[in-house]
């Protein structure tokens, strides 16, 4: 896209919102048909795609605006139902982007199935058997999946670990062969599946041993992406606080949650809050990202911050996040539901590295989104401005009435059901 800087697009109505994407070309007819369709998820493809169907449950779907990413503009579709996310997300990107923007890469596409193996009665010679045999073992798993060696992916190497020592189990030590596979622009899960689960056979003749688990491990930490930003104080700044003064705030916020798990918890909950909108709306598999992402803020035996927040020898605020981002741009239900199909050709990426790196990116502005209001008004005066629409729509207010009785929480200072419920009635009289 030309531009993900639209200013006022928060203030045009749904339909107005649409009309200006589809002028900019971001989607085709049926698309936007779609899009205005009650019911985007039709209830037939629902039932094809789970199990027990009695209805499909939708989500608000908005636009992260005025991302700029490696000098390209991204309009980040984010499907999430908590206010001021991504009015949030859009605020640090449009202050990033008057920074230069943000910066990513990421370490490829290396993702890692695990067969599991108990019982060798020669562990030591079962890895080496293992090892000996690697080429071959690494053909066979290919062979399982040969449309994604065509497409330049595949098993690339293997490894063999030996887990259980010194646990005092009576089943004694076990052996744990990684396969790591090239998923090109795949998740991977079912792709990696097929290929250990092809494999156990021909590991359990050359280890004598019994093959339990052939899963991939959600644990991508070959699957990484990078993002990071560098912004002067002054554009931190306003009339009530300091630019410093907001960097400062912002590196000691993160210096809590490094050193502290009950902070890093709460830290970490506002980076996914931009990471989990753009994979659901992406049709990507969020529990995947979700645990990955967790498990790589404990990597070095502590849970801890997944950002890291420092000032640079210019004085810049400078951030940077890592995270495993086993996402796919082609798999899974991303084909098959109409949504996941409108965000991709909204975001219009040209591989899964990219859209992981767009996701960090994401990640990155949130959490400065929540930094930044924390060290300065407080999270409610923004979160709860906007979230006075859905207590209002709680309390029972409809139409109209809405921006009205939120209006009205606004200015009393008391955004509750309770005082909601009391002006819907008065308003109703
Ligand atoms: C909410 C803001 C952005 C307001 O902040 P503001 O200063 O009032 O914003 P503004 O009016 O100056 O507008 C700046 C830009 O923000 C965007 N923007 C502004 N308003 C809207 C809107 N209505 N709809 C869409 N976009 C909006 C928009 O891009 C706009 O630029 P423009 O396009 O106008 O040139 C700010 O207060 C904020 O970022 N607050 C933090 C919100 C947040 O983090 N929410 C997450 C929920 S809390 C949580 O779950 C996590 C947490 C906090 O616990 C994590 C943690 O503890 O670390
Ligand atoms: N632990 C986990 O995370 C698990 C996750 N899953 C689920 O698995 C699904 C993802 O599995 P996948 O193997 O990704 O999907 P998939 O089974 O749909 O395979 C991807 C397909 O896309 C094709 N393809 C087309 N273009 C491609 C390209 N450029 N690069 C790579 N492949 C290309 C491949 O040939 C393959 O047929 C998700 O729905 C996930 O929820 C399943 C089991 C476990």
């Amino acid at each position: 896209m030309k531009t993900s800087r639209i200013p006022g697009f928060y203030n045009m109505t749904v339909e107005k919102r649409r009309e200006l994407l589809a002028s900019m070309q971001l989607f085709n007819d049926e698309q936007l048909n779609n899009l205005r369709k009650a019911e985007s998820l039709p209830l037939g493809t629902a039932d094809n795609m789970i199990e027990n169907v009695i209805g499909t449950f939708p989500l608000p779907l908005g636009l992260g605006l005025n991302f700029l990413i490696n000098g390209k503009d991204y309009a980040v579709p984010m499907a999430i139902e908590e206010p001021s996310v991504v009015a949030s997300a859009s605020y640090i990107a449009k202050i990033v982007r008057d920074a230069g923007g943000f910066t990513t890469e990421s370490t490829g596409r290396v993702m890692i199935g695990q067969i599991q193996v108990v019982g060798c009665p020669d562990i030591e010679g079962a890895k080496k058997a293992i090892l000996a045999e690697r080429d071959a073992l690494l053909n066979d798993a290919n062979a399982a999946y040969p449309s994604l060696v065509a497409r330049g992916g595949g098993a690339e190497d293997l490894e063999v670990r030996l887990l259980n020592e010194g646990s005092g189990s009576k089943y004694g030590k076990m052996l744990v062969v990684h396969v790591y596979i090239n998923t090109c622009d795949a998740m991977g899960a079912n792709i990696i599946n097929t290929m250990v689960e092809a494999l156990a056979p021909s590991i359990e003749q050359l280890t004598n041993g019994k093959v339990y688990l052939r899963i991939l491990s959600n644990y991508a930490d070959r699957c990484l992406a990078k993002a990071s930003c560098a912004i002067p104080p002054e554009l931190l700044g306003s009339d009530d606080f300091a630019g410093e003064a907001v960097r400062d705030g912002v590196v000691h916020a993160y210096e809590f949650a490094a050193s502290d798990p009950y902070r890093a918890v709460t830290h970490n909950k506002g980076i996914m809050n931009g990471i989990d909108p753009v994979v659901i709306a992406t049709g990507n598999d969020w529990r995947a990202v979700e645990a990955g992402a967790h498990a790589y803020a404990a990597r070095y035996g502590k849970y801890s911050s997944m950002t890291t927040w420092a000032v640079d020898d210019n004085g810049n605020l400078v951030g940077e996040l890592e995270l495993p981002m086993s996402v796919g741009t082609v798999g899974g239900s991303i084909r098959v539901h109409p949504m996941a199909q409108i965000a991709h050709t909204i975001l219009g990426v040209a591989s899964a590295e990219e859209l992981a790196q767009i996701i960090v990116a994401v990640g990155l502005a949130q959490n400065l989104g929540a930094l930044k209001a924390l060290v300065t008004d407080g999270i409610q005066k923004g979160h709860m401005a906007l979230h006075s629409r859905s207590v209002a729509m709680a309390a029972g207010a409809t139409g109209e009435m809405i921006d009205i009785i939120a209006e009205q929480l606004i200015q009393e200072k008391e955004i509750r059901v309770g005082k909601a419920k009391e002006l819907v009635e008065e308003y109703i009289k």
